[in-house]
C-alpha cells in the first residue's frame, strides 16, 4: 500500500490531478474497499496537510522528499506509533527512520506553526482570505482542510424528495434532507450512490447542496427561455432543468465540447427533455451574436480558481497562483459582459462562482455593475423568497455567500443581477 501511496504523491507534485492519480491508481489494481479508502485518506490528507507536515519535517531536520512526507503522515495524520510506522514501511532508510521516531507521538498542530501553515494555505493566499474571512480564517481554513460530504439533488422531474429517501433506503443508503435545498440530501460516509436504483434511474444527482442553491435562485420557469452559459458538464444544467418542470428552452453552451458531450448519459438518466447544447468559441461566437436579449434568464457559472472546493480537490491549493487569479478575474469580466448581452429586459443574470475570494466574487459584481448601468443586484433575500423557499435566506450580505465552516458547504458565491432598462 505504500507504494502506491507514494506513486500517488510523486505524480501529484509532477502537476496532476489528485482525484485522476487515484483513480489511475484504482484502475490498474483493485484493491478491497477499505485498503481504497485508507489509500485516499492518505494521500489526500498528506496533500490537505501538506504545510504543516512540511514544517513539521523541517523542524525534524528532514527533506520533505515523498518517503518522509508518508512517514510523517503516519505519524501525524494517523497517530501511529514506531511498530505502526514500521508494519507499513520496514525497510526505512536510516534518515526517515529517524524523522519518524522524532514524529510519533506528536500533534500536527505547534504552536510556533507561522499562521499559513497552520491554516495550511500558500502564503499568497493568506491575504485574500483575511479579506474574506477576517477573524474566521483559521476555522474556515480548518473547515476546508476537511473531507467534503455527500449530498444529493432530487430530480423533481422524477420524483418527490420523500420517494428519493424510500428509493435508496430499499439499497441500505440512508439518506435525509440538506439544510437549505428544498430538493437536498445527506448522506453519511461514501456509500456506492451510482449503485442505487435511484441514482440509476435519474431520481437522484450527487451534487453539493451550495451548487444546488446557485440553480435556484436563478429561479428559472417552465416555459421561459433559459441559458446555463459556462454549462461543462451539465450538473447546473440538470439542476435548473428540473426547476422548469422540463418545460420550456434550455441552452448549455460552453467552449469545451468535450465536456459538454458528458452532459448527455446524465441527461438521458434525468429524463430531461428541454436542454440543447451547444459548444460555443471562447472568445465570442456567431450564433450568441444573433441571440442578443434573448434570454429570460442567464447562469455564468464561471471558471474560477475553485478556492471553496478545496475539501474535495485540495490539490489545487497548491497550484493556484496570483497570476492564475488575475488572469481568471479578467476572463470572468469577459464572460459577464458578453453574457449580460444575452438577457432581455426585466431578465436575470446569475454570476456563480466556486471561489471565496472577493476579487472573483464581490468585486467582480461591482465593476460588472458600474460597466452595466442598465442592471441592478437583486438583494439575496428577495430572489430566495421569490422562489418559494420555505427556509429562511442563510446569509445576512447582498449576494449568497456559502462557506465550509458556516454552512456545511463547498465555499460559494452567487449575485442575481437584473436587466433594468432596454438593450442599447
Ligand atoms: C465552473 S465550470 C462549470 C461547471 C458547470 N456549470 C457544472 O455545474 O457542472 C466553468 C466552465 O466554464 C467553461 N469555460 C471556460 N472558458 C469559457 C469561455 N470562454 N466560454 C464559455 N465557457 C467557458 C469551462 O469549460 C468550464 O466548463
Amino acid at each position: 500500500m505504500a507504494a502506491v501511496v507514494l506513486d500517488a504523491l510523486i505524480a501529484i507534485e509532477a502537476g496532476r490531478a489528485a482525484d485522476k492519480v487515484l483513480k489511475a491508481a484504482f484502475d490498474k489494481r483493485k484493491w478491497p474497499p477499505p485498503a481504497r479508502a485508507r489509500i485516499a485518506k492518505l494521500v489526500l490528507g498528506l496533500v490537505r496537510h501538506r504545510r504543516q507536515i512540511d514544517w513539521w519535517l523541517d523542524h525534524v531536520g528532514s527533506r520533505p522528499a515523498p518517503l518522509a512526507r508518508l512517514v510523517a503522515a503516519l505519524a501525524l495524520l494517523d497517530g501511529l506509533d514506531k511498530p505502526g510506522i514500521n508494519k507499513h514501511l520496514p525497510d526505512l532508510p536510516a534518515p526517515e527512520k529517524r524523522a519518524a521516531e522524532k514524529l510519533i507521538q506528536r500533534s500536527l498542530d505547534h504552536p510556533d506553526q507561522p499562521a499559513a501553515v497552520q491554516a495550511n494555505l500558500p502564503d499568497w493566499l493568506m491575504k485574500p482570505f483575511a479579506r474574506r474571512f477576517g477573524t474566521s480564517l483559521a476555522a474556515e481554513a480548518a473547515a476546508l482542510c476537511g473531507e467534503a460530504g455527500l449530498d444529493m439533488r432530487v430530480n423533481t422531474i422524477k420524483g418527490t424528495r420523500d420517494a428519493a429517501i424510500a428509493a435508496l433506503a430499499e439499497d441500505g443508503i440512508i439518506a435525509w434532507p440538506t439544510p437549505l435545498s428544498p430538493v437536498g440530501l445527506r448522506v453519511d460516509g461514501r456509500p456506492p450512490i451510482a449503485r442505487s436504483r435511484a441514482w440509476r434511474e435519474g431520481l437522484v444527482e450527487v451534487q453539493d447542496e451550495a451548487s444546488q442553491l446557485a440553480a435556484l435562485v436563478l429561479g428559472a420557469k417552465p416555459g421561459e427561455r433559459v441559458l446555463d452559459f459556462c454549462a461543462g458538464a451539465g450538473g447546473k444544467t440538470l439542476a435548473i432543468a428540473a426547476g422548469m418542470a422540463n418545460k420550456g428552452r434550455l441552452m448549455a453552451t460552453d467552449s469545451d465540447a468535450r465536456r459538454l458531450d458528458e452532459a448527455v448519459p446524465r441527461l438521458r438518466r434525468g429524463d430531461v427533455h428541454n436542454v440543447t447544447r451547444r459548444a460555443i468559441g471562447a472568445e465570442g461566437d456567431a450564433w450568441l451574436g444573433r441571440q442578443k436579449g434573448g434570454f429570460d434568464r442567464v447562469l455564468v457559472d464561471a471558471p474560477c480558481t475553485g478556492t471553496g472546493t478545496f475539501r474535495r480537490n485540495p490539490d489545487a491549493k497548491w497550484r493556484t497562483s496570483p497570476e492564475e487569479l488575475a488572469h481568471l478575474v479578467q476572463l470572468q469580466a469577459r464572460l459577464l459582459d458578453r453574457a449580460a448581452a444575452l438577457v432581455k429586459p426585466g431578465g436575470r443574470l446569475v454570476y456563480a462562482t466556486c471561489s471565496v475570494l472577493i476579487e472573483e466574487d464581490e468585486d467582480q459584481v461591482d465593476a460588472f455593475l458600474a460597466r452595466h448601468p442598465d442592471f441592478r443586484a437583486v438583494p439575496i433575500a428577495q430572489a430566495w423568497r421569490e422562489v418559494g423557499s420555505a427556509r429562511p435566506v442563510p446569509v445576512d450580505g447582498s449576494h449568497l455567500v456559502l462557506t465550509p465552516a458556516r454552512h456545511s458547504t463547498d465555499g460559494f458565491f452567487a449575485a442575481v443581477l437584473e436587466r433594468t432598462a432596454p438593450l442599447t
